[in-house]
Protein backbone atom coordinates (compact mmCIF):
# COMPACT_ATOMS: atom_id res chain seq x y z
CA UNK A 1 0.00 0.00 0.00
CA UNK A 2 1.11 3.33 -0.97
CA UNK A 3 0.82 6.19 1.47
CA UNK A 4 0.72 9.62 0.17
CA UNK A 5 1.73 13.02 1.82
CA UNK A 6 -0.81 15.07 0.33
CA UNK A 7 -4.82 13.77 -0.07
CA UNK A 8 -5.34 15.58 -3.44
CA UNK A 9 -2.66 15.41 -6.22
CA UNK A 10 -0.80 19.13 -7.18
CA UNK A 11 -2.16 20.03 -10.51
CA UNK A 12 0.56 20.25 -13.10
CA UNK A 13 -0.04 23.57 -15.21
CA UNK A 14 2.21 25.88 -17.69
CA UNK A 15 1.86 29.60 -16.19
CA UNK A 16 2.64 32.74 -18.41
CA UNK A 17 4.32 34.56 -16.25
CA UNK A 18 5.18 37.44 -18.43
CA UNK A 19 5.58 40.33 -16.63
CA UNK A 20 4.09 38.80 -13.75
CA UNK A 21 5.12 40.59 -10.13
CA UNK A 22 7.30 37.54 -8.50
CA UNK A 23 9.79 37.97 -5.07
CA UNK A 24 12.31 35.66 -4.38
CA UNK A 25 13.89 35.85 -0.83
CA UNK A 26 17.11 35.02 -0.47
CA UNK A 27 20.01 35.56 -3.03
CA UNK A 28 22.09 32.18 -3.12
CA UNK A 29 22.41 28.88 -5.10
CA UNK A 30 18.68 28.07 -4.95
CA UNK A 31 17.18 31.85 -5.28
CA UNK A 32 19.82 31.74 -8.63
CA UNK A 33 18.00 28.91 -10.05
CA UNK A 34 14.58 29.69 -9.58
CA UNK A 35 15.33 33.44 -10.87
CA UNK A 36 17.26 31.61 -13.84
CA UNK A 37 13.65 29.77 -15.14
CA UNK A 38 11.91 33.20 -14.26
CA UNK A 39 14.02 35.18 -16.08
CA UNK A 40 13.05 32.90 -19.52
CA UNK A 41 9.45 33.21 -18.79
CA UNK A 42 10.48 36.60 -19.32
CA UNK A 43 8.49 37.51 -15.22
CA UNK A 44 9.20 40.80 -13.46
CA UNK A 45 11.66 39.69 -10.60
CA UNK A 46 12.42 40.88 -7.29
CA UNK A 47 15.07 39.50 -4.84
CA UNK A 48 15.30 40.76 -1.15
CA UNK A 49 18.26 39.59 0.35
CA UNK A 50 21.52 41.31 1.89
CA UNK A 51 23.83 38.90 -0.16
CA UNK A 52 23.62 37.65 -4.04
CA UNK A 53 25.77 35.60 -6.18
CA UNK A 54 27.68 36.66 -9.18
CA UNK A 55 25.02 35.41 -11.19
CA UNK A 56 22.42 37.60 -9.57
CA UNK A 57 24.61 40.56 -9.45
CA UNK A 58 25.11 39.85 -13.01
CA UNK A 59 21.25 39.93 -13.85
CA UNK A 60 21.20 43.01 -11.47
CA UNK A 61 23.71 45.25 -13.14
CA UNK A 62 22.17 44.28 -16.30
CA UNK A 63 18.57 45.40 -15.10
CA UNK A 64 17.21 42.04 -15.83
CA UNK A 65 16.19 41.64 -12.10
CA UNK A 66 15.48 44.35 -8.98
CA UNK A 67 17.81 43.36 -6.02
CA UNK A 68 16.41 44.99 -2.78
CA UNK A 69 19.67 44.45 -0.13
CA UNK A 70 18.25 43.83 2.79
CA UNK A 71 16.59 41.20 5.38
CA UNK A 72 13.08 40.28 4.56
CA UNK A 73 10.15 42.15 5.66
CA UNK A 74 7.26 40.46 6.16
CA UNK A 75 4.86 43.52 4.09
CA UNK A 76 6.88 42.58 1.49
CA UNK A 77 5.17 39.92 0.40
CA UNK A 78 1.81 42.07 -0.35
CA UNK A 79 2.88 42.81 -3.74
CA UNK A 80 3.67 40.28 -5.45
CA UNK A 81 2.02 37.13 -7.68
CA UNK A 82 4.53 34.12 -6.88
CA UNK A 83 7.22 34.50 -3.72
CA UNK A 84 9.98 31.98 -3.65
CA UNK A 85 11.55 31.60 0.02
CA UNK A 86 14.74 30.23 -0.47
CA UNK A 87 16.67 31.85 2.64
CA UNK A 88 18.63 28.96 4.27
CA UNK A 89 16.48 29.73 7.49
CA UNK A 90 13.93 27.34 7.51
CA UNK A 91 11.83 29.22 10.36
CA UNK A 92 11.66 32.29 8.37
CA UNK A 93 10.62 30.72 5.26
CA UNK A 94 8.03 28.90 7.26
CA UNK A 95 6.60 32.31 8.49
CA UNK A 96 6.61 33.82 4.96
CA UNK A 97 4.29 31.19 4.01
CA UNK A 98 2.47 31.43 6.50
CA UNK A 99 1.92 35.29 6.03
CA UNK A 100 1.80 34.86 1.80
CA UNK A 101 -1.03 32.19 2.65
CA UNK A 102 -2.99 35.10 4.67
CA UNK A 103 -3.00 37.16 1.75
CA UNK A 104 -4.07 34.21 -0.75
CA UNK A 105 -0.50 33.87 -2.62
CA UNK A 106 1.31 31.52 -4.04
CA UNK A 107 4.40 30.24 -2.46
CA UNK A 108 6.93 27.86 -3.18
CA UNK A 109 9.23 26.95 0.15
CA UNK A 110 13.01 26.07 -0.19
CA UNK A 111 13.11 23.99 2.72
CA UNK A 112 9.88 22.51 3.25
CA UNK A 113 7.65 20.91 0.81
CA UNK A 114 4.57 21.00 3.24
CA UNK A 115 4.47 24.52 3.63
CA UNK A 116 4.51 25.32 -0.15
CA UNK A 117 1.40 25.65 -2.13
CA UNK A 118 3.00 25.25 -5.45
CA UNK A 119 6.34 23.05 -6.23
CA UNK A 120 8.82 24.14 -9.05
CA UNK A 121 9.74 20.54 -11.19
CA UNK A 122 12.11 19.38 -12.83
CA UNK A 123 11.87 20.75 -16.84
CA UNK A 124 13.51 19.64 -20.13
CA UNK A 125 12.91 21.84 -22.99
CA UNK A 126 12.85 21.06 -27.20
CA UNK A 127 11.71 23.50 -28.83
CA UNK A 128 8.27 23.50 -28.16
CA UNK A 129 8.49 20.51 -26.32
CA UNK A 130 8.40 21.37 -22.75
CA UNK A 131 8.61 18.24 -20.14
CA UNK A 132 7.97 18.69 -16.31
CA UNK A 133 9.00 15.87 -14.08
CA UNK A 134 7.86 15.81 -10.56
CA UNK A 135 8.08 13.25 -7.40
CA UNK A 136 5.10 15.16 -5.48
CA UNK A 137 7.98 16.91 -4.18
CA UNK A 138 9.15 13.57 -2.46
CA UNK A 139 12.37 13.60 -3.84
CA UNK A 140 13.51 16.24 -6.19
CA UNK A 141 17.59 14.64 -6.58
CA UNK A 142 15.43 11.69 -8.21
CA UNK A 143 13.14 14.42 -10.66
CA UNK A 144 16.58 15.39 -11.57
CA UNK A 145 17.91 11.95 -12.72
CA UNK A 146 14.85 11.75 -14.96
CA UNK A 147 15.45 14.76 -16.25
CA UNK A 148 18.80 13.51 -17.20
CA UNK A 149 18.35 10.34 -18.39
CA UNK A 150 14.87 12.33 -21.12
CA UNK A 151 17.68 14.27 -22.21
CA UNK A 152 19.29 11.69 -24.01
CA UNK A 153 15.76 10.33 -25.05
CA UNK A 154 14.82 14.07 -26.27
CA UNK A 155 18.14 14.50 -28.41
CA UNK A 156 18.60 17.98 -30.68
CA UNK A 157 16.50 16.21 -33.51
CA UNK A 158 13.69 17.44 -31.40
CA UNK A 159 14.29 20.82 -31.33
CA UNK A 160 13.80 20.66 -35.58
CA UNK A 161 11.20 18.34 -34.98
CA UNK A 162 8.90 20.42 -32.90
CA UNK A 163 9.07 22.99 -35.98
CA UNK A 164 7.88 20.73 -38.88
CA UNK A 165 4.91 19.85 -36.93
CA UNK A 166 4.42 23.20 -36.14
CA UNK A 167 4.72 24.19 -39.77
CA UNK A 168 3.15 21.06 -40.75
CA UNK A 169 -0.62 21.71 -38.23
CA UNK A 170 -0.75 24.92 -39.41
CA UNK A 171 -0.82 24.42 -43.06
CA UNK A 172 -2.93 21.53 -42.28
CA UNK A 173 -5.21 24.29 -40.96
CA UNK A 174 -5.55 26.14 -43.38
CA UNK A 175 -5.96 23.39 -46.22
CA UNK A 176 -8.30 20.72 -44.98
CA UNK A 177 -11.09 22.10 -43.44
CA UNK A 178 -12.44 19.09 -42.21
CA UNK A 179 -11.71 18.11 -38.23
CA UNK A 180 -11.65 14.63 -38.14
CA UNK A 181 -9.52 14.30 -41.52
CA UNK A 182 -7.27 16.89 -40.04
CA UNK A 183 -6.76 14.33 -36.84
CA UNK A 184 -6.55 11.29 -39.34
CA UNK A 185 -3.85 12.55 -40.94
CA UNK A 186 -2.13 14.26 -38.05
CA UNK A 187 -1.82 11.45 -36.09
CA UNK A 188 -0.61 9.17 -39.13
CA UNK A 189 2.18 11.80 -39.82
CA UNK A 190 3.27 11.70 -36.06
CA UNK A 191 3.14 7.78 -35.89
CA UNK A 192 5.26 8.09 -39.40
CA UNK A 193 7.49 10.61 -39.18
CA UNK A 194 10.27 10.82 -36.12
CA UNK A 195 12.55 13.16 -35.37
CA UNK A 196 15.21 11.05 -36.95
CA UNK A 197 13.87 11.71 -40.26
CA UNK A 198 14.44 15.91 -40.05
CA UNK A 199 17.33 16.81 -42.34
CA UNK A 200 19.77 19.28 -41.19
CA UNK A 201 19.74 22.61 -42.36
CA UNK A 202 16.28 22.39 -44.56
CA UNK A 203 15.00 25.85 -45.27
CA UNK A 204 11.30 27.35 -44.93
CA UNK A 205 10.54 27.18 -48.83
CA UNK A 206 11.45 23.09 -49.05
CA UNK A 207 9.86 22.83 -45.44
CA UNK A 208 6.74 23.84 -47.16
CA UNK A 209 7.37 22.05 -50.00
CA UNK A 210 8.42 18.82 -48.23
CA UNK A 211 4.62 19.53 -45.47
CA UNK A 212 2.37 20.11 -48.56
CA UNK A 213 3.34 17.02 -50.36
CA UNK A 214 3.02 14.94 -47.55
CA UNK A 215 -0.38 16.85 -47.18
CA UNK A 216 -1.50 15.85 -50.27
CA UNK A 217 -0.38 12.04 -49.92
CA UNK A 218 -2.47 11.78 -46.80
CA UNK A 219 -5.50 13.22 -47.95
CA UNK A 220 -5.46 11.51 -50.99
CA UNK A 221 -5.45 8.33 -48.61
CA UNK A 222 -2.12 7.70 -50.05
CA UNK A 223 0.71 5.70 -47.63
CA UNK A 224 3.56 7.47 -46.81
C1 LIG B 1 13.45 19.86 -9.54
C2 LIG B 1 14.15 21.03 -8.86
C3 LIG B 1 13.69 22.29 -9.60
C4 LIG B 1 14.32 23.58 -9.15
O1 LIG B 1 14.63 23.80 -7.96
O2 LIG B 1 14.53 24.41 -10.04
C5 LIG B 1 13.77 20.98 -7.39
N1 LIG B 1 14.81 20.66 -6.63
C6 LIG B 1 15.93 20.46 -7.38
C7 LIG B 1 17.15 19.98 -6.89
C8 LIG B 1 17.45 19.62 -5.52
N2 LIG B 1 16.72 19.93 -4.43
C9 LIG B 1 17.39 19.47 -3.29
C10 LIG B 1 18.59 18.86 -3.69
C11 LIG B 1 19.64 18.23 -2.75
C12 LIG B 1 19.35 16.78 -2.52
C13 LIG B 1 18.19 16.53 -1.57
O3 LIG B 1 18.24 16.99 -0.42
O4 LIG B 1 17.23 15.83 -1.98
C14 LIG B 1 18.61 18.93 -5.10
C15 LIG B 1 19.66 18.40 -6.04
C16 LIG B 1 20.66 19.43 -6.47
O5 LIG B 1 20.67 20.58 -5.98
O6 LIG B 1 21.50 19.05 -7.29
C17 LIG B 1 17.01 19.61 -1.88
C18 LIG B 1 15.62 19.93 -1.50
N3 LIG B 1 14.60 20.25 -2.36
C19 LIG B 1 13.48 20.46 -1.61
C20 LIG B 1 13.78 20.33 -0.24
C21 LIG B 1 12.79 20.58 0.90
C22 LIG B 1 11.91 19.39 1.16
O7 LIG B 1 12.15 18.28 0.63
O8 LIG B 1 10.96 19.58 1.93
C23 LIG B 1 15.12 19.96 -0.17
C24 LIG B 1 15.93 19.68 1.06
C25 LIG B 1 16.46 21.02 1.59
C26 LIG B 1 16.96 20.95 2.98
O9 LIG B 1 17.98 20.29 3.21
O10 LIG B 1 16.28 21.54 3.83
C27 LIG B 1 12.20 20.79 -2.14
C28 LIG B 1 11.84 20.91 -3.46
N4 LIG B 1 12.68 20.85 -4.55
C29 LIG B 1 11.94 20.90 -5.68
C30 LIG B 1 12.45 21.10 -6.95
C31 LIG B 1 10.50 20.76 -5.39
C32 LIG B 1 10.06 19.30 -5.61
C33 LIG B 1 10.26 18.77 -7.03
C34 LIG B 1 9.71 17.40 -7.19
O11 LIG B 1 8.47 17.27 -7.23
O12 LIG B 1 10.46 16.42 -7.29
C35 LIG B 1 10.43 21.16 -3.91
C36 LIG B 1 9.40 20.40 -3.07
C37 LIG B 1 10.08 22.63 -3.73
C38 LIG B 1 10.75 23.54 -4.73
O13 LIG B 1 11.92 23.88 -4.53
O14 LIG B 1 10.07 23.91 -5.70
C39 LIG B 1 15.70 20.87 -8.79
C40 LIG B 1 16.33 19.91 -9.83
C41 LIG B 1 16.51 20.64 -11.14
C42 LIG B 1 17.24 19.82 -12.15
O15 LIG B 1 18.48 19.86 -12.16
O16 LIG B 1 16.58 19.20 -12.98
N1 LIG C 1 14.24 23.51 -2.92
C1 LIG C 1 15.38 23.22 -3.49
O1 LIG C 1 15.42 22.97 -4.70
C2 LIG C 1 16.64 23.14 -2.64
C3 LIG C 1 17.80 22.58 -3.19
C4 LIG C 1 18.96 22.57 -2.43
C5 LIG C 1 18.92 23.12 -1.13
N2 LIG C 1 17.78 23.64 -0.63
C6 LIG C 1 17.72 24.33 0.70
O2 LIG C 1 17.36 25.71 0.44
C7 LIG C 1 18.04 26.63 1.31
C8 LIG C 1 18.80 27.66 0.48
O3 LIG C 1 19.87 27.01 -0.22
P1 LIG C 1 21.06 27.83 -0.87
O4 LIG C 1 22.05 26.83 -1.35
O5 LIG C 1 20.53 28.83 -1.82
O6 LIG C 1 21.65 28.58 0.47
P2 LIG C 1 22.66 29.80 0.56
O7 LIG C 1 23.24 29.75 1.94
O8 LIG C 1 23.57 29.82 -0.61
O9 LIG C 1 21.74 31.11 0.45
C9 LIG C 1 20.89 31.55 1.46
C10 LIG C 1 20.50 32.97 1.12
O10 LIG C 1 19.50 33.43 2.05
C11 LIG C 1 19.74 34.79 2.33
N3 LIG C 1 19.09 35.19 3.60
C12 LIG C 1 19.33 34.71 4.84
N4 LIG C 1 18.54 35.35 5.74
C13 LIG C 1 17.78 36.26 5.05
C14 LIG C 1 16.78 37.21 5.41
N5 LIG C 1 16.40 37.39 6.69
N6 LIG C 1 16.23 37.96 4.44
C15 LIG C 1 16.60 37.80 3.14
N7 LIG C 1 17.54 36.91 2.75
C16 LIG C 1 18.12 36.15 3.70
C17 LIG C 1 21.27 34.90 2.39
O11 LIG C 1 21.70 36.23 2.17
C18 LIG C 1 21.67 33.97 1.24
O12 LIG C 1 21.74 34.71 0.04
C19 LIG C 1 18.99 25.76 2.16
O13 LIG C 1 18.41 25.62 3.43
C20 LIG C 1 19.07 24.43 1.41
O14 LIG C 1 19.21 23.34 2.30
C21 LIG C 1 16.64 23.65 -1.36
Amino acid sequence: MVRRFFLSKLYPIFLNLKAKACLIVGGGKVATRKVKSLLESEANITVISPEVTDQLLNWYNKNLIIWKSKQFDLDDVKKYNLIYACTNDDDLNKEIAKFAKRYDKFVNIATSLEDSNFIVPSKLERGDLSLAISTQGKCPVLAKKVRKDLEAQFDNQWDKYLYFITNFRSRLKNQISCVNKRKRILNEVVRKVSPDDMIEDLDRHDLEVWVDDIIKKLSEGKKL
